[in-house]
């Protein structure tokens, strides 16, 4: 039987979003306490008693994540329009190679507002 993990990590960013309509408030830059969970389905290890340490989720997904904390996402190359959901589709493919067992990817902008990529 599989089962599901998760981890979270949040960042500090500032985005606009330049395709919105005149006047919209997220053409403006602005910034946001980002939240990212990466999820992680597989069978659980017997011995172990994990499908993957949490640990290794963590400093697999650390140097993606430098690469976001205080930088304007509208400077990164492929986040040029950086909406929730292209950022999760962005992350996922970053990590898809070195975490195969990666099934989601959620990000939230606010408390109230984000998305989840599957694939
Ligand atoms: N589908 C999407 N819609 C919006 C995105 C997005 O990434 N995908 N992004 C934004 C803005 O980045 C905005 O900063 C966040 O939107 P919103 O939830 O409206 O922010 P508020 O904190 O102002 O929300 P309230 O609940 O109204 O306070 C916009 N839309
Ligand atoms: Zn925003």
């Amino acid at each position: 039987m599989t089962t599901t993990l998760f981890k979270d990590f949040q960042f500090e960013a500032a985005h606009h979003l330049p395709h919105v309509p005149a006047g919209h408030k997220c053409g403006r830059l602005h910034g946001h306490s980002f939240t990212v969970r990466l999820e992680i389905t597989g069978e659980v290890d017997p011995h172990t008693g994990w499908v993957m340490d949490f640990a290794d989720l963590k400093a697999a997904f650390n140097p993606t994540l430098d690469r976001l904390d205080h930088y304007n996402l509208n400077d990164i190359p492929g986040l040029e329009n950086p909406t929730s959901e292209v950022l999760a589709e962005w992350i996922w493919n970053e990590m898809k190679p070195t975490l195969p067992l990666l099934s989601a990817v959620r990000v939230k902008e606010t408390c109230t507002a984000g998305c989840i990529y599957r694939g």
